[in-house]
């Protein structure tokens, strides 16, 4: 294994082997831990993509909420799961079996299309125009923003779904669904987390599904993969330790450099990483 393959796994802890029912107890725990140390805290809110990311990190915060509340006596926490679809979803047709599965207390609904249209118009009016990649880190960012004001109504905190495999890539909208306030499942790559939702008793549909960012007009549910340019069973071999195809581990370890500042905080003057 080389130094910097070395190196990413222990950024991105991830483990070669995982007991997923051990893992489940950890995202669990960790959920409810926080909740109890912020005792003002009372929701979990969290963007339902109908995703596998999503719809695992969903059925995680629900059950870590049951327990609180059971712990509790009381039902002071909820889980608030929201759609938020720019116009209608091409997956809409998943939304019945994510919802049964996770069993979400509470499940709002805000069609983010009016505002990223808005705002699009608006930047147009001043002269800058958004091409349809950018206008998906708007959607990205507009559902973020959504979800925070959620949080901010309902005394919560926003779930994001960030993992190892995604995290490794920087495949994701800065400060968009990359900004949350915990993280659950980062330190998994993406077959331990269907390995969580298979041990969750989740439909296979749901974690067989092609992962996609769906942030594309042109391109409606275009797979990561295509979009990567490489596989998930490649990036999660690479992040088990294993030696992968050698023109995969250059492409991944050249994005992996590349999208470092998506994985720092905002840069400062004490900040010598970038050097
Ligand atoms: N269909 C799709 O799959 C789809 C569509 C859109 C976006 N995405 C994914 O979403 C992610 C977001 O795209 P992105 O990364 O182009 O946009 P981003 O907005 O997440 O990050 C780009 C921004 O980061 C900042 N930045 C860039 N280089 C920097 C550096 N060296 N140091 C500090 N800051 C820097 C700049 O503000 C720049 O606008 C990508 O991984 C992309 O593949 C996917
Ligand atoms: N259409 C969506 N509705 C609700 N939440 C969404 C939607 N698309 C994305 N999200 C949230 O963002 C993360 C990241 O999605 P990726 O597919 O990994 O880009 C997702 O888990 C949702 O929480
Ligand atoms: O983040 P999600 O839920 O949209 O999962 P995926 O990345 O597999 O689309
Ligand atoms: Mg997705």
């Amino acid at each position: 294994m080389s130094g910097l393959q070395n190196e990413i796994i222990r950024a991105l802890m991830v483990k070669p082997t995982i007991d997923p029912a051990e893992e489940i107890r950890r995202s669990i725990n960790f959920l409810k831990e926080y909740m109890k140390k912020h005792t003002f805290l009372e929701t979990f809110v969290l963007g339902l993509s109908l995703g596998q990311d999503s719809t695992l990190t969903g059925r995680l915060a629900q059950l870590a909420v049951n327990e609180l509340n059971e712990e509790a006596g009381e039902k002071k926490y909820r889980f608030i799961g929201v759609r938020l679809p720019y116009g209608k979803q091409k997956d809409e047709h998943d939304a019945e079996a994510v919802i049964s599965f996770i069993e979400p207390d509470e499940v709002l609904t805000v069609n983010v299309k009016q505002s990223v249209d808005a705002s699009i118009q608006s930047l147009k009016e001043a002269g800058i125009e958004l091409t349809d990649f950018l206008k998906g880190n708007e959607k990205a960012r507009e559902r973020m923003k959504v979800q925070f004001s959620i949080a901010g109504a309902t005394k919560g905190v926003v779930l994001g779904t960030d993992h190892s495999a995604e995290a490794v890539t920087g495949f994701f909208t800065k400060y968009g669904d990359g900004a949350a306030d915990l993280v659950p499942i980062f330190r998994l790559n993406k077959r331990q987390g269907k390995m969580l939702l298979k041990e969750l008793g989740s439909p296979e549909q749901l974690y067989m599904k092609a992962p996609t960012a769906d942030l594309e007009d042109d391109r409606p549910g275009l797979p990561d993969e295509v979009a990567l340019g490489i596989t998930y069973d490649e990036i999660d071999d690479y992040l088990e330790g294993k030696q992968i195809k050698s023109e995969s581990q250059k492409k991944l370890e050249e994005t992996y450099l590349k999208t470092e500042h998506k994985r720092q905080g905002p840069i400062t003057v004490f900040d010598d990483w970038w050097k």
